[in-house]
């Protein structure tokens, strides 16, 4: 391999007759006086007899040919390939035409591609175009995973990738992006295997109910087990929002998050709510202030006047001394607020409360909280701010050198972060993630957050996520909020359409510069892994089944004598059907083979297929 043609110090062409480039592979220039320069293909092109050089005028100049020419190539009949190599530091002056290059040993490059060891870092996967460096790995930089290439299992055939967490502290907060099927789950999954590995104390948010870590994906040899080292909690059955703690503005905020208030019914909210209410104290005082609005003075008057019950009377008088206090607010803001309570309530938020994940963060390990989205958003903006300030009135005293109870630093993960976060629209989490984003660093409070739609996330917190994982993006406007956002070359963006499942470009401060990357193989699997149309065929065999065993029990059955099956069926099947339906399943059954429809003088007959 030579350099050839016009140089700067920024980049060069590299021609090979014998071999081909592969894109984002290091290369080594041998330029003695500069230093043994390094850099990376960008572009590859390949010529031969059929399509000839100097046939695209733009790249290939005279210079270029006359470069190759003077090195020994015969142009038009020997294949060339042609690489663009820009350098990962600029020359001093620009490179020699005509320079040899080579393929770097791994120990010449080390520094630029392994920050950390694999058991202090979060192994992700393979840094791309790096296979000509697995000869020459060190020992314990190898076989440390396995990669999934087009549905094959294979072994680790490059240069590991590892993330160093530590370097959060001084580059905080991880984004990924992808749009849907581009590997972003899978991606996410493995990251959350590394962080339980780490034993790194991570509260996670699962809108999609796909985060369980119990399955072992079998392929995958010796894969760890992480079945101590996660608790899945779902918000109403296992936790909630302890109401008593919350600030008249947190309580705003919840009710808001249930459906928008107007200014009255915060206004309402404001006026109603008292330090240390439970939901029910809360409650029954708005639902005695809409039945006192509802009644009137005049109406709870003339009742308390004929009521002779003293509890009778006694609620009378609190709804009338509710009325002259509260009076002024609208029927129907009051109205509101019990709604979105009732909401609130139904969704179990009140019923539990955080202690199951404190529990498990100051063990050092993960949590993954499930619940529908909307309840999920409400949940973790308390959730979030409760332990962030626990782990900040920690820091705090322990600089002013005073007592408070020790909180782990931890890192908060989400998907769908644009929900929990958008640009523009406020929710219920965004303040806290925002402030997190800017000020959690100093605390050792980490988000990764994950979203399909990068250009939809707040820009503040986007701006703060110091590493981006971007995988396959399609969208131009994801593309270019990517290009904003990024170090990605026009060159690198222009391939982020066309990225397979599972490839990424890292962007990251840590690193100083974009890494292309193939995530590993996850060793657990994702509870939906099954195909949707296998589940339903499994279902339905299972369903056929059930009904199989039932009339098996009354082989042969006639088609005239159908009342003593059919009771049976619907007892033991628990279905009510009808005679016309246990015809056309017999029928049914019968058309797949797994009875045998037979005519018999009389009537026709079902019976046990032949075996
Ligand atoms: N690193 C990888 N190695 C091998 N295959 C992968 C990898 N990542 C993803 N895949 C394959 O691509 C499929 C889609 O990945 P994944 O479900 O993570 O996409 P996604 O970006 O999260 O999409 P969505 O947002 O729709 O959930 C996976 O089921 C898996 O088969």
């Amino acid at each position: 391999m030579h350099v050839v043609g016009v140089t700067t110090q920024q980049q060069v062409f590299v021609a090979a007759k014998d071999r081909k480039f592969r894109i984002n592979e290091i290369l080594v220039i041998e330029d003695p006086d500069l230093g043994y320069p390094k850099g990376e293909v960008v572009e590859t092109y390949a010529y031969n007899r059929s399509i000839p050089m100097g046939f695209d005028k733009a790249l290939v100049d005279e210079q270029v040919l006359d470069a190759l020419k003077t090195i020994g190539y015969d142009i038009g009949a020997d294949e060339v390939n042609l690489a663009k190599v820009r350098l990962f530091e600029e020359a001093v002056q620009p490179i020699r035409t005509g320079a040899r290059v080579r393929e770097p040993v791994f120990a010449e490059v080390r520094d630029m591609l392994v920050k950390v060891a694999p058991a202090s870092g979060m192994v992700l996967g393979v840094i791309r175009s790096t296979e000509p460096l697995a000869a020459t790995l060190e020992p314990e930089l190898r076989n440390l995973f396995m990669l999934g290439e087009g549905g094959r299992v294979i072994p680790q055939n490059g240069v590991p990738f590892i993330f160093d967490i530590r370097a959060m502290q001084q580059y905080p907060h991880i984004g990924i992006f992808g749009g849907s099927g581009s590997g972003k789950s899978f991606g996410l999954r493995v990251m959350l295997e590394e962080l339980m590995k780490l034993g790194v104390p991570t509260l996670v948010f699962d809108p999609h109910y796909e985060m369980d870590f119990s399955e072992r994906d079998e392929r995958i040899p010796d894969a760890p087990t992480y079945t101590d080292k996660f608790v899945v909690v779902g918000i109403g059955r296992d936790v909630g929002i302890d109401f008593s703690t919350l600030t008249t503005r947190e309580v705003e905020n919840l009710l808001g998050a249930a459906g928008a208030l107007t200014d009255a019914m915060a206004n309402a909210v404001q006026t109603l709510h008292r330090r240390r209410d439970s939901v029910e104290s809360f409650e029954a005082r708005v639902s005695a202030l809409a039945e006192a609005l509802e009644e009137g003075r005049q109406g709870l008057e003339k009742r308390l006047k004929a009521e002779e019950d003293p509890l009778a009377r006694e609620r009378l008088e609190e709804r009338l001394r509710l009325l002259a206090e509260y009076g002024n607010l609208p029927l129907a803001s009051v109205r509101g607020i019990l709604w979105r309570l009732a909401r609130l309530k139904q969704a179990g938020l009140f019923a539990h409360n955080i202690a199951p994940i404190e529990r498990a963060l100051t063990a050092g390990k993960l949590v993954v909280v499930q619940g529908p989205l909307w309840v999920l958003q409400v949940f973790a903006s308390s959730v979030i701010s409760t332990l962030y300030h626990r782990r900040r009135d920690w820091r705090d005293a322990r600089f002013k050198q005073r007592q408070a109870p020790y909180f782990p630093p931890f890192v908060i993960v989400t998907d769908e972060a644009h929900n929990f976060a958008p640009k523009g629209t406020e929710k219920p989490a965004k303040p806290i993630l925002t402030e997190i984003a800017q000020e959690g660093r100093k605390y050792g409070v980490f988000l990764i957050l994950a979203t399909q739609r990068p250009t939809l996330l707040d820009e503040t917190i986007t701006a703060q996520l110091n590493t981006k994982v971007v995988f396959r993006t399609v969208r131009g406007t994801d593309i270019a909020t990517i290009r904003e956002e990024t170090d990605l070359t026009p060159e690198e963006a222009g391939r982020l359409p066309y990225l397979r499942s599972g490839d990424a470009f890292v962007s990251s401060a840590v690193f100083g510069r974009t890494i292309p990357v193939r995530i590993r193989l996850a060793h657990t699997k994702s509870p939906h892994t099954v195909n949707p149309f296998d589940e339903w065929d499994d279902m339905r065999a299972r369903e056929d089944d059930a009904l199989l065993d039932v009339l098996l029990r009354h082989v042969p059955v006639y088609e005239t004598a159908l009342m003593d099956v059919l009771l049976d069926v619907n007892k033991t099947l628990g279905v009510s059907w009808d005679v016309a339906k246990l015809k056309s399943e017999l029928d049914r059954l019968a058309q797949a083979g797994k009875l045998r429809k037979l005519p018999t003088p009389f009537c026709t007959m079902y019976d046990r297929p032949k075996a």
